[in-house]
């Protein structure tokens, strides 16, 4: 997915304009006619309009990519879409010209939900809850998981968890979280980012408005009501949590939190956290299922190293050396956000004589990345090996790429995810612990007798939104020594007094 060069006179003009730093780099564009980096072919007026792609943005950018190189750009009406599928390409503008290329692009939709869009633990305990959870009630596995990151979301951020699937925080969220990602994805409703006009249609013959209209009621209940807790809490001088928002509202001038409006929309983060790592533990509960004699080596592993008399720790982690290239390749086969979150450029740029103008969009092409030929052997097979080979799962005899750096998955640049300490270490422990303790395979059709394969191959099988979520699926769950039953609920007796001051209003 090479770029292709540009035309050597726009390359050395190019070159000359970046040299020249003081200058004004708009003027010197608009006179040196730099040119945007290639793309499919354009029609007067309209751009790309009609090959975008409606939803599945990753699948057709990296067809694109195999065309038009790591950096190939786009034009949707007058928007300027620029799309990196490389390392070096990413590293070269999201990390290196970071100042300028940092914004969120302008979400209509999300705008109205969220208006002022602030986006910036218990979990060792919680992830005993989990693997307890597994063992009462295996069928509900899929939801066990949702529960216990946005649980673990909301007490980073509340100091407030969720402990049942029946709690009101997790049933809220629950229910708005899906109608909210639905709403932002391509094609759900009305195209009002690219003809904005369409903000201006009375409510009453606008339907998109009423669905957006509730589903920003429905956050700002659930957030408000998490916030007047916390308030409260520190109001009756109980004992603080050492949580997120006790934080902000301490120190809210300093931070420039200046009305109640901005508190609330910090539980933006629950929208970040949550959805991001449960699909990326419900991803890696379907490889386990689907690839059987993967899971038996992870489990000779983790019997190798823990034994079967206790649960996995932390100290655990660094020696399960196949566990962590498991979740590598899950993340790579799988990866939760396929374009990251968009950046938007806040000023004109030029890299490698390629103009990137203030206002484009950039996507991060992680789904591409993660299946380019040129580094990764058969990349459609699920293969952990490869990063037993090779730190980045790189195949032999070739040199990699020198921007490649661990977790791009999780962006770059001042935008880059706050949240990876807690997304790995919280993925790495609890792949560990439920691997332990049970063995997953299909589920068989009552009816027919049949095995149940559950797919990861392919996509449609995952609700596609910013997140690539997977959708439920019958698997069954074994206990995988009756040991491990005495085990799991003495550890969930140990921890229950922790997660109860966590319960507490
Ligand atoms: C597997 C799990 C996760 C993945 C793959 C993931 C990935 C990402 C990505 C790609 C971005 C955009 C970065 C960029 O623009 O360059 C992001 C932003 C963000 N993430 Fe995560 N994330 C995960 C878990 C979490 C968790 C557990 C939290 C919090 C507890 C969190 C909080 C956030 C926040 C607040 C932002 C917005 C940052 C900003 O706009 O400045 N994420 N994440």
């Amino acid at each position: 997915m090479n770029s292709p060069a540009p035309s050597e006179q726009v390359r050395s003009r190019g070159r000359r304009e970046v040299r020249t730093e003081n200058v004004d780099l708009n003027r010197s564009v608009k006179a040196a006619r730099i040119s945007l980096p290639p793309g499919p072919p354009t029609t007067p007026f309209i751009g790309n309009l009609f090959e975008f792609p409606k939803r599945r943005l990753h699948l057709k950018f990296s067809e694109w990519a195999k065309i038009y190189g790591d950096v190939f750009s786009l034009k949707v009406l007058n928007q300027t879409i620029i799309v990196l599928s490389s390392p070096t390409a990413m590293h070269k503008i999201i990390d290196v010209r970071s100042t300028s290329s940092s914004n969120r692009p302008k979400s209509i939709i999300a705008d109205m939900i969220t208006p002022n869009n602030m986006n910036m633990g218990t979990g060792r305990f919680e992830a005993t809850q989990l693997m307890h959870d597994f063992l009462l009630s295996p069928e509900s596995w899929f939801d066990h998981l949702r529960r216990y990151t946005t649980s673990f979301a909301l007490g980073i951020i509340y100091g407030k968890r969720g402990p049942t699937l029946g709690s009101q925080d997790v049933m809220d969220f629950m229910d708005v979280h899906p109608q909210f990602i639905n709403a932002l994805e391509i094609g759900t409703l009305p195209p009002v980012d690219l003809f904005p006009i369409l903000t201006l249609v009375p409510e009453k013959w606008a339907k998109w408005k009423r669905t957006v209209a509730h589903i920003k009621n429905l956050h700002v209940t659930l957030y408000d009501r998490l916030l007047s807790n916390v308030e409260r809490r520190l109001v009756q001088g109980s004992e603080e949590r050492g949580v997120l928002m006790e934080h902000a509202i301490r120190n809210a001038e300093k931070l420039g939190l200046v009305s109640r409006e901005h508190l609330l929309h910090l539980g933006g983060v629950l929208l970040e956290g949550s959805d991001t790592s449960s699909a990326a533990l419900q991803n890696a509960v379907y490889a386990l299922t689907l690839y059987q004699d993967v899971q038996s080596r992870i489990q000779r592993e983790l019997d190798e190293v823990v034994g079967t008399n206790r649960a996995p720790i932390f100290d655990d982690l660094p020696k399960l050396k196949y566990l962590l290239a498991f979740i590598d390749e899950c993340n790579r086969f799988r990866p939760v956000g396929p374009l990251g979150l968009p950046h938007e450029m806040t000023k004109d740029e030029i890299v490698d004589g390629y103009l990137y103008p203030k206002g484009a969009v950039l996507f991060v092409n992680i789904w591409g990345m993660g299946r380019d030929e040129r580094y990764f052997d058969q990349p459609e097979e699920f293969n952990p090996d490869r990063f037993i080979r090779h730190p980045f799962g790189i195949k032999d005899g070739v040199v990699d790429d020198p921007a490649r750096r661990p977790n791009m998955q999780f962006g770059g640049g001042k935008r880059v995810c706050p949240g990876i300490v807690f997304a790995k270490s919280s993925l790495e422990l609890n792949v560990a612990n439920l691997a332990w303790a049970f063995r997953f395979s299909p589920a068989i059709d009552d009816a027919t007798g049949v095995e149940l394969t559950p797919s990861l191959d392919n996509y449609s099988d995952h609700i596609q939104g910013v997140t690539a979520t997977p959708k439920p699926y019958p698997i069954t769950i074994w206990l995988r020594y009756s040991s491990q039953r005495e085990i799991i609920n003495r550890q969930m007796a140990e921890v229950q007094s922790t997660l109860d001051r966590f319960d507490e209003d």
